[in-house]
């Protein structure tokens, strides 16, 4: 069991302050659904969370201590999946997959996932918006980090595909707690245990769609 605690982070470009006090807890079994609107900051805090980003002020504890965020990526405490491509254009999902797991069975895994088993012998710029999506979220998924955070997983996913991906998040989040933020907001809060707005740079916890109506995420 893993817990992880994001106390009071900010972030300003600039004179803007995109993110005032955003503070959150999650541990291992807990889907966190972040939601706000475009230009709210969700993707700002992945980055900063991760460390690819400088915060102006962030505090983050890793089961009770407190850590720096240049130890995220070493240490293996967060996988991030970034909303737009990554992967090299021209590698195979095939000579893909073991670049990011050495595992046999993590690799099989992978290979034998029924979605994938039909791209194996693709590039990745020839794979589908939707079908990138989500041979690079399953890749996330299997790394051993306890922590995996997905920015718009379900972006341009077939239903069948979305439908599928909900059910292997529920059994991933057995293992690792799980942050996703996606405009797809009823397919995130089917499957998540704590839900975070943020609106005008500070988080809210909510639970239902009427919350979300109430901050303005929804009419
Ligand atoms: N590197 C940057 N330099 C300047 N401003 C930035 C930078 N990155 C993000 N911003 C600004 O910060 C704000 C938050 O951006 P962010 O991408 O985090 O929003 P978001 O909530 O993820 O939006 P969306 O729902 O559209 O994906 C936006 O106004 C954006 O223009």
């Amino acid at each position: 069991m893993a817990t992880l605690v994001l106390h009071h982070v900010s972030k300003s470009f600039k004179k803007k302050e995109v993110l005032k006090d955003v503070s959150f807890q999650i541990e291992t079994g807990d889907i966190l659904g972040l939601f706000g609107r475009n230009g709210s900051g969700k993707s700002t805090l992945l980055k900063l969370l991760f460390g690819n980003m400088k915060a102006d002020s962030i505090k983050v504890s890793m089961n009770s201590n407190e850590i720096k965020i240049s130890e995220v990526i070493p240490k293996q405490f967060i996988s991030y999946l970034p909303q737009d491509p990554f992967l090299p254009a021209h590698a195979k999902v095939r000579d893909i997959i073991p670049m990011f797991h050495s595992g046999e069975a993590e690799q099989d895994r992978i290979f034998y996932d029924p979605q994938i088993a039909t791209m194996t012998n693709k590039s990745m710029k020839d794979l589908s918006h939707g079908e990138r999506k989500y041979f690079e979220v399953v890749l996330m998924s299997y790394l051993p980090h306890p922590f995996l955070m997905l920015d718009e997983p379900f972006s341009m996913l077939e239903p069948l595909h979305k439908e599928r991906l909900k059910l292997f998040l529920t059994s991933v989040s057995k293992l690792k707690g799980i942050i996703i933020t996606d405009h797809y907001y009823n397919d995130v809060l089917e499957i998540s245990s704590q839900n975070l707005v943020i609106k005008d740079g500070k988080g809210h916890l909510i639970k239902t769609t009427e919350d979300l109506k109430k901050l303005n995420y929804i009419l």
